[in-house]
């Protein structure tokens, strides 16, 4: 099954966030054109589908478990979860369906005949999959594609022996729900010590003493992290693997070099620590990397900073770094700021570098879009 211009696509997961941000892209990219979009839901079937203020015709939304309306497409496009594509993909693939299926969700990422696309980073092996008949193309974990799309252009030319990666990442990593909790986190922690914050003359180590009984009161929201992250943090991300290794931490090494489509004696050994902190959408990474040369800074610059559109190397000064290189500054923007870049004093070869990137554009939304382009022949 091959698409020719104008062939349904089927999208599944466009409501949810990820799959917001991804229409939003869309719209202003305008890649519907050349598509006819089918849209479908698990829960809202036989509602009229979006049509961004009138971007797109009208339709009605498809039922996302109708296999026979599935297989019927050359493309489907998911950004529903991981429970939806073990549900689904299977029983396509198991019909025989093969059509191409390109999702956010991480449940298909490493098997052998799927390729992790990022294409700025990895349009070769995009491409010498979609040759050997690879159908199935899988957006990357989000630390792993904002690192490697600041500082690809170090990876791609096999400047990096090792990189140890300390994550900061955002509440969104968990979803929407999860945002909205650490908000009201906040909202409850400064509402408990009101009456103290408009009194100037208050004492804030008794300001402090209160939030933390009400962090510790066990009456704060904490459904859906587990814990309280307003005001505090939570070391572990994802799945505990059961070595001392969180499945977050895993992937960095495991999907770098899938990424990089790097052989065994090639590989890049990659490990680290992820965080969860309460910012809102972007995720920050403090890099310690052993090059494989004594490159001068502005050449690792000059590397990093040419390799992409998007890479964007931000001025090691304290005045650059705090208006170019947070979270507040990151959001919302495809730009991948890349500071904090020095020689450590461990040797010529050992440099730092601080990395920021939106997880929700190319930690999740972008990689998909773009990849549903090249299989459309327009990328
Ligand atoms: N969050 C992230 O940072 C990342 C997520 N991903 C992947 O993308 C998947 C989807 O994540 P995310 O977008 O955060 O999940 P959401 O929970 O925002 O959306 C998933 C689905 O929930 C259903 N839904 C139920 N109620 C609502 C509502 N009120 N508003 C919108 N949707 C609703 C929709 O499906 P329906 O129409 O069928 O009811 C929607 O498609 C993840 O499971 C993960 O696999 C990948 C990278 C990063
Ligand atoms: N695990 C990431 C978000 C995510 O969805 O990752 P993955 O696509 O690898 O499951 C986070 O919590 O920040």
């Amino acid at each position: 099954m091959t698409f020719t211009t104008g062939d349904s696509v089927g999208f599944v997961g466009y409501r949810g966030m990820v799959g917001s941000v991804l229409m939003k892209r869309m719209l202003e990219e305008n890649d519907f054109e050349g598509i006819t979009p089918v849209f479908f839901s698990t829960s809202q079937a036989g509602k009229p589908a979006p049509t961004f203020d009138g971007a797109l015709e009208e339709s009605t939304l498809q039922d996302a478990h109708d296999i026979d309306a599935l297989a019927k497409l050359p493309i489907i496009v998911t950004a529903q979860g991981g429970d939806y594509t073990k549900e689904v993909h299977s029983k396509l693939r198991e019909r025989g369906w093969d059509g191409l299926w390109i999702d956010a969700a991480s449940t298909l990422r490493m098997n052998d005949d799927s390729v992790i696309v990022l294409d700025p980073i990895n349009r070769d092996v995009i491409d010498r999959g979609l040759d050997s008949g690879v159908k199935d193309f899988i957006g990357g974990n989000c630390t792993v594609s904002c690192l490697l799309m600041g500082l690809g252009g170090l990876f791609k030319q096999g400047l990096v022996e090792w990189t140890t990666s300390m994550t900061y990442q955002a509440a969104s990593g968990g979803g929407a729900r999860h945002m909205r909790e650490v908000l009201k986190q906040f909202g409850d922690l400064s509402g408990s010590v009101s009456a103290e914050l408009a009194d100037p003359a208050s004492a804030i180590l008794e300001i402090d003493r209160k939030v933390l009984a009400k962090q510790r009161s066990g009456e704060l929201d904490t459904t859906q992290f587990g814990a309280p992250l307003g005001g505090s943090l939570i070391p572990w991300i994802d799945a505990d693997l059961g070595n001392g290794q969180s499945k977050e931490e895993w992937k960095a090494d495991a999907e770098t070099n899938k990424i990089l489509g790097l052989s065994e004696e090639d590989r890049v050994i990659m490990d680290g620590l992820c965080v969860r902190i309460a910012t809102m959408r972007s995720h920050s990474q403090a890099l310690t990397m052993k090059l494989t040369e004594d490159l001068s800074v502005e050449e690792i610059e000059k590397i990093i900073d040419e390799d992409n559109q998007w890479s964007k190397v931000i001025p090691n000064t304290k005045e650059a770094s705090m208006e170019g290189l947070t979270p507040v500054a990151a959001s919302g923007s495809l730009d991948i700021p890349v500071g904090r870049i020095r020689k450590l004093a461990m040797g010529p070869q050992y440099i730092s570098a601080f990395t920021v990137g939106d997880q929700l554009l190319w930690g999740a939304a972008e990689p998909v879009r773009r990849m549903l382009k090249i299989a459309t022949g327009t990328l």
